[in-house]
């Protein structure tokens, strides 16, 4: 790729101006998605933390659920923190996800209900000391395919993965001063164009 990234930003619900503001540091040029033509030209998605259920509907009422997961399917990186790490799963028989990344997940089972919490990780990948992970009723990585690459753990939980130019994270960068794993999906833009 020559340029600036044009990174996509789903904004149909959730933490959306965190995101942008990330990735405007980082030097993207950042486009607000809101329908199907708004991705064209894109050369990565990032989907924002926010509530997947209310996400997934609006997606469906205006008409990007399909053409988003035709795109991430055919290999747009894509960046996912909690409700979008749930979106970008494989979901289950009941809400298929999109299917970047070969992962099951659950729902708000990290801890109980009202648990939100911050640990330091270790990121593989992420040089300088490990990050702080902020949690808000975090899914929980149930299971994870051959490709599936963990990238950081709470205990033996899996909470940062990555597969091919697709990167999750069950946490949120957005929500801390640190760029860095937002440069690392970046990296991957700039690598896979
Ligand atoms: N902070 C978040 O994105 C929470 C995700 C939310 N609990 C969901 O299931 O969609």
């Amino acid at each position: 790729m020559t340029g600036v990234p044009v990174i996509g930003l789903l904004a149909v619900q959730g933490g959306v101006a965190e995101h942008e503001r990330h990735l405007e540091r980082l030097g993207a040029a950042v486009r607000r998605v809101r329908r199907p033509g708004e991705l064209d030209g894109i050369d990565g998605i990032v989907l924002p933390g926010g509530e997947s259920s209310a996400m997934r509907r609006l997606l469906t009422t205006v008409g990007l659920w399909e053409p988003l997961r035709e795109r991430v399917r055919s290999g747009l990186p894509a960046f996912g923190t909690c409700a979008g790490m749930i979106l970008l799963s494989g979901g289950d028989d009941a809400d298929p996800g999109l299917g970047g990344v070969d992962i099951r997940v659950q729902r708000n089972a990290f801890g109980s209900q009202a648990a939100s919490f911050e640990s330091e990780l270790d990121v593989d990948g992420v040089e300088g000391g490990p990050m702080r992970g902020v949690f808000i009723r975090a899914p929980l990585v149930r299971s994870c395919g051959v490709g599936v690459q963990v990238l950081a753990r709470v205990g033996d939980r899996p909470v940062a993965a990555r597969q091919g130019a697709v990167l999750v994270t069950a946490f949120h960068p957005e929500l801390t001063g640190d760029l860095r794993m937002h440069r690392l999906f970046l990296a991957g833009v700039s690598g896979s164009v």
